[in-house]
C-alpha cells in the first residue's frame, strides 16, 4: 500500500492578527460598524445636530416626526434627534471615564497581588471582596447628593465599584503566569520583579482587560442612564437617560419618544457585549484556527497521490497482524498535518498499527517521533489546526473513521478509555474529585446520581485508593501526583472501556510510584480484558508491561514486533538505539535486564511471520 509523500511546495500559512480574526467574524463587523457609526455620532455631534440641543420651541413640544425634526419634539419642546447625538457624547465619555478608573485601580492592584501574593494580596483581595459587597446605587446616590450631582465624579465612582471586575481577571491571570517556569528563570538569571512585570505579566494580562473594556463600557453606560433616568446628573446636559424619563413621563401622548432613546441604549450595549464576547471567544483560544480553506487544501494535499522521487518516503509504514473486525484498534496509513507559519507540516506519515482485545501494545519513540499524534487522531482529539486523513481507523471491530465527530466523541469514556501525561494538570482545580468523577458517569454513561457516586467510590477503591471518602471530597491539589494518576485512571477505567489508551502513565510520576501505577494499568487490563495501548518514550515500560511494540521515528513506523524479539534481536538500528539508551536509565534497568536475561535464554520463543506493509515489522 503507498500514500503521498507531503508536498512541501504549499504557499506557506501567514499569521493571522487579532484584529483580522475578529474581521471573520460577521456579527463582530456588524457589531464594530455600529459601535464607530455611534462613537462618529458623538464626534460629529456639532456638525450632525441640525438644531442647538437646549434650543426650546414651544411649537415643538411632543412633536411628531417630519418638518426637519427627524425624532420630533421632547415635552420641553427641544429637537430629540439633536439632543440624542449629544446624548451619545455624554454617554461614551462618561463610559471613558469609568473604564479609565477601572483600569487605574484594578489592574496595578491585580498584578501586584497576583505577582506578589502574601500581604499585598489579602489586602487587595479584601478590599475587592468589600467593594462588591457595597450596594453601588446607593453609594452613587449617596454621592451625586454629597457632590452637587457631578457628572465626572459620578463616573469616576462607578469606576470604583467596577475596579473588583479588572482586579480578579488580572489577579487571577498574574497568579497563572507566575507559576510558569520561565518566570522563575527569569527570576534566577537576576531579571528584576519590575521588568518581569513589565515583559511578562502586563504582556499576559492586556488582553483579557481589552474583553472587560468593552463589557465595563456597556456596563457604564446602562448605569449612567440608570441614573440618569432617575434624574441624577445635570439636567442641562443632553443625555439618553434624561430622553428616555421624559418618553416615559408621556408613553401614552408620545410613545416614539421612549422609543428613540432606548434603541440608542441598547444598540450601544449590544455592540459592546458582542465585541466583547467575540475578543473573548478569539483569545481565549490561542491557538489559530485555521480558515476552511486552508483545512480542505490540508486535506487534499495528505491525500495526493505520490510525486516524490523518494519511494521509501511515501510507504505506509507498520503492520496489521489481525482482521479489522477483530481489532480492539486498528489504523491503516494515517496521515497528520498542520498548517503552520513555515508551511505545512506532516508529522505522522502514513502509519498502520493494531492491537487485539486483551493486547497491551507499546508505541514508543523519542519525543516529537508522532506517537501522540497518532493516538490524538485515532481518537479524533486532534489540537485546533491538525488534519488527519486514513484509509481506515477501527475502534473495536468498527470502522469509526467516517463517523461524525459527535459520534466519534460518543465513544469516548464508553467504549474507550484515555489516560494522559500529566495527572495534575488534568484534573480540575476548581472540583472536587467526586464531582470530576461522578459527572462523566452521569453524562457519557447515564447513570444516576447515586449509581455514578458506587461507581466512583468502587473504582477508586479498584485502583487501590484507601480511604476513598477522604478523596472524593478532596481537590486536586489535596492529594499526591500519584494518587492523581490513580483518580485519573480510574475515571479512565470507570465506564468499562475495551479500549485503554495511556500516553506516557508515568513520566510525571518518582521510580516507585511508576512501577505501582504500570502494575495496576496491566491488573486492570486483564480484570476487564481491554487492550491496552500505552504511549511511552522507556524501554523500560515497555519491558514491564506490554506485548507488542510499534517503534517509532520521525512520524514513520521503524520497526513493530513481540516485545521478547525486539529486545533479543532488533531489526531496525534505530530500536537498538532507543534500547541502549534505555539501558542507560537506571530506572527501567531492572525490568530490561529481566526481559534481555529471558530473551537471551528464550530459544523456544516462537515467531510468527507477519504481512509487512513497510518497514521491518514482524509478529
Ligand atoms: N499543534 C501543533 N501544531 C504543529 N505541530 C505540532 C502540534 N502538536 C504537535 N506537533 C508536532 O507533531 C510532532 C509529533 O508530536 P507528538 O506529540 O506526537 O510527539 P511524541 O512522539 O508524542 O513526543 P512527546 O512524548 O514529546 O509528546 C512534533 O514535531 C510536534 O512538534
Amino acid at each position: 500500500m503507498t500514500a503521498a509523500p507531503f508536498p512541501t511546495a504549499l504557499a506557506p500559512v501567514k499569521r493571522v492578527s487579532l484584529f483580522r480574526r475578529y474581521l471573520r467574524r460577521p456579527a463582530g463587523v456588524v457589531a464594530l460598524v455600529v459601535m464607530l457609526l455611534i462613537v462618529l455620532a458623538a464626534i460629529l455631534a456639532p456638525w450632525l445636530a441640525p438644531f442647538d440641543p437646549d434650543h426650546v420651541d414651544f411649537k415643538l413640544v411632543r412633536a411628531e416626526p417630519g418638518n426637519g425634526h427627524l425624532f420630533g419634539g421632547d415635552s420641553a419642546g427641544r429637537d430629540v434627534y439633536s439632543r440624542l447625538l449629544y446624548g451619545a457624547q455624554t454617554s461614551l465619555f462618561g463610559a471613558l471615564i469609568t473604564c479609565v478608573a477601572g483600569v487605574v485601580l484594578g489592574v496595578p492592584t491585580g498584578v501586584i497581588a497576583g505577582y506578589f501574593g502574601g500581604t499585598a494580596d489579602r489586602v487587595f483581595s479584601w478590599i475587592s471582596d468589600a467593594l462588591q459587597s457595597v450596594p453601588g446605587m446607593l453609594v452613587l446616590l449617596i454621592v451625586a447628593a454629597g457632590t452637587g450631582q457631578s457628572f465626572t465624579i459620578l463616573m469616576i465612582t462607578l469606576g470604583v465599584f467596577l475596579a473588583p471586575g479588572y482586579y480578579r481577571i488580572t489577579r487571577g491571570r498574574a497568579l497563572a503566569v507566575r507559576k510558569e517556569p520561565y518566570i522563575d528563570a527569569a527570576r534566577v538569571a537576576g531579571v528584576t520583579n519590575g521588568r518581569i512585570i513589565r515583559t511578562h505579566m502586563l504582556r499576559a494580562v492586556y488582553a483579557p482587560i481589552i474583553v472587560q473594556t468593552a463589557l465595563t463600557a456597556g456596563l457604564a453606560i446602562g448605569m449612567q442612564a440608570g441614573l440618569q433616568y432617575l434624574g441624577i446628573g445635570s439636567a442641562s446636559t443632553p443625555s439618553w437617560g434624561q430622553t428616555m424619563n421624559d418618553g416615559y413621563q408621556n408613553i401614552r401622548t408620545s410613545p416614539l419618544l421612549l422609543l428613540w432613546p432606548s434603541l440608542a441604549l441598547g444598540l450601544t450595549i449590544a455592540a459592546l457585549a458582542y465585541i466583547g464576547s467575540i475578543l473573548a471567544d478569539l483569545i481565549s483560544v490561542r491557538a489559530e484556527t485555521p480558515t476552511r480553506k486552508i483545512r480542505l487544501r490540508v486535506r487534499e494535499e495528505l491525500k495526493a497521490a505520490p510525486k516524490a522521487d523518494d519511494l521509501s518516503a511515501r510507504e505506509v509504514s507498520g503492520v496489521h497482524q489481525h482482521e479489522a473486525e477483530n481489532c480492539a484498534l486498528r489504523i491503516d496509513n494515517l496521515r497528520v498535518g498542520y498548517a503552520t507559519q513555515s508551511g505545512l507540516k506532516e508529522v505522522v506519515k502514513g502509519v498502520s498499527l493494531d492491537a487485539a482485545p486483551g493486547e497491551v501494545l507499546g508505541i514508543v519513540g523519542e519525543s516529537g517521533s508522532g506517537k501522540t499524534q497518532t493516538m490524538f487522531a485515532a481518537l479524533d482529539l486532534l489540537p485546533t489546526g491538525g488534519t488527519a486523513v486514513a484509509d481506515g481507523i477501527w475502534v473495536g471491530g468498527r470502522e469509526v473513521g467516517k463517523l461524525s465527530s459527535a459520534d466519534r466523541h460518543a465513544l469516548l469514556g464508553k467504549s474507550i478509555g484515555y489516560v494522559p501525561q500529566e495527572p495534575m494538570t488534568n484534573l480540575d482545580p476548581c472540583y472536587t474529585i467526586e464531582h470530576q468523577l461522578v459527572e462523566p458517569l452521569r453524562r457519557v454513561i447515564g447513570l444516576s446520581k447515586e449509581e455514578a457516586r458506587k461507581r466512583a467510590r468502587e473504582v477508586l477503591v479498584r485502583v487501590g485508593i484507601t480511604d476513598p471518602e477522604r478523596v472524593l471530597k478532596s481537590y486536586p491539589h489535596q492529594i499526591s501526583g500519584g494518587m492523581a494518576q490513580r483518580v485519573l485512571i480510574a475515571g479512565a477505567v470507570a465506564g468499562r472501556p475495551s479500549l485503554l489508551v495511556a500516553d506516557e502513565p508515568t513520566t510525571a510520576l518518582d521510580v516507585t510510584v511508576q512501577a505501582e501505577v504500570l502494575e495496576l494499568l496491566r491488573e486492570l487490563q486483564q480484570e476487564y480484558g481491554m487492550a491496552l495501548v500505552i504511549v511511552t518514550h522507556n524501554f523500560g515500560v515497555v519491558a514491564d508491561i506490554c506485548d507488542r511494540v510499534v517503534v517509532m521515528k520521525d512520524g514513520r513506523i521503524v520497526e513493530t514486533g513481540p516485545v521478547e524479539r525486539i529486545f533479543r534481536d532488533a531489526a531496525d538500528p534505530y530500536t537498538a538505539e532507543l534500547i541502549g539508551a534505555s539501558l542507560d536509565d537506571t530506572e527501567g534497568r531492572v525490568e530490561l535486564d529481566e526481559v534481555w536475561v529471558a530473551a537471551s535464554a528464550g530459544a523456544g520463543v516462537e515467531e510468527q511471520s507477519a504481512a509487512n506493509v513497510g518497514g521491518k515489522d514482524d509478529a
